[in-house]
């Protein structure tokens, strides 16, 4: 498989002036994206995470050619982003959650034969992918209705056919399923799957809703502070930012916390006891010394959720 997108030490300094009286103003340097480097073959989608000002959306904007890198080098589909700008509108689609690009005043199917127009984008493959777009997304209904009289989730789904009409082969979506309800999420979720697997789009996919990448994506790269904290499967992921599973005991009466070797009790809550244990060890073993010695009458292991993992990767130290 070939890399569509490659990074290598990418870094973004933004200078900001800050008033700090009433003449003296402040010179600071904001590292928002602190040497960054990867690659993502052809057909992949992606998942790009990380908490607020973190550096993705920087990161977005450098890879659509908005912003220039100040350090390291980019390239997608073969360009240099910033520098073949033009070109480069022509191979990706951008979504953004929290804006439209679609014109605001005028029927959807409006913006579609501006983006025909603008895209130079040859009238039957205009047709085709329109066409597409409005059986998979549920459009029919909506193209002649102004953007602005559209629910959220609908003009998401516009958005998304926008993104798609000239062919791109890389599609970034920031946010797409921010706001939506679960109907509309699940909707958007379906299409990008499609389009991923029929169409072998790559797709990075910049998201809060840790449901969007566990439902999409296998890959997943987490970033902070500018930095790239982790980067490979979902699953390795509750591995990386793991240390314990907890097994959850349900003892038939109220009883002093269970002294177990190898684990320790985190709660109590009535005849319900919560046990962490390294995530690295058997279940087993430590089932077996409780039942053996408490009334055990339930029990049940819980990994680590996602949410858990990250929000203890952003406290902790750098993880492997
Ligand atoms: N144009 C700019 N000028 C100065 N600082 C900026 C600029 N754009 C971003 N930053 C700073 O760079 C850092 C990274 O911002 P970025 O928007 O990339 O984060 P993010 O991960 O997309 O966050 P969010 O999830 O909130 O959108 C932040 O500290 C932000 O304040």
């Amino acid at each position: 498989m070939t890399d569509l997108i490659e990074l290598d030490g990418v870094e973004k300094v933004f200078d900001v002036r800050r008033k700090t009286g009433r003449w003296r103003r402040e010179k600071r340097q904001v590292r928002a994206v602190d040497g960054i480097s990867f690659r993502v073959p052809r057909g992949e989608m992606v998942g790009y995470i990380g908490p607020n000002g973190a550096g993705k959306s920087t990161t977005i904007k450098m890879l659509t050619g908005i912003l220039t890198p100040s350090a390291g080098r980019i390239g997608v589909a073969g360009l240099d982003p910033s520098r073949e700008r033009t070109k480069m509108a022509q191979r990706i689609g951008v979504v953004f959650g929290q804006r439209t690009t679609l014109w605001w005043d005028l029927p959807l199917y409006d913006s579609y034969r501006l983006a025909h127009r603008m895209y130079r984008i040859p009238d039957a493959r205009f047709r085709e992918n329109l066409d597409r777009c409005v059986e998979l997304l549920d459009l029919a209904s909506l193209l002649d209705v102004p953007v602005r009289q559209l629910s959220l989730g609908q003009r998401m789904r516009g958005d998304i056919a926008a993104a798609l009409l000239h062919d791109p082969d890389v599609l970034y979506l920031d946010e797409p399923t921010i706001g939506l309800d679960v109907i509309s999420k699940a909707k958007v979720r379906q299409f990008l799957r499609d389009l991923n697997a029929e169409r072998a789009t790559t797709i990075l996919l910049t998201t809060h809703d840790l449901t969007d990448i566990e439902q999409l994506c296998k890959r997943v790269m987490v970033i902070d502070h500018g930095r790239l904290m982790y980067d490979g499967a979902l699953a390795g992921l509750h591995e990386a930012g793991e240390g314990e599973r907890t097994l959850v005991v349900d003892l038939e009466r109220e009883l002093p916390p269970v002294r177990a070797e190898g684990a320790r009790v985190i709660k109590v809550e009535g005849p319900r006891q919560w046990l962490a244990f390294p995530a690295s060890a058997s279940a087993a073993p430590l089932v077996a010394q409780i039942a053996a010695e408490y009334p055990l009458v339930d029990l049940s292991v819980r990994e680590p959720d996602i949410e858990a993992v990250i929000a203890r990767m952003y406290e902790g130290p750098e993880v492997h």
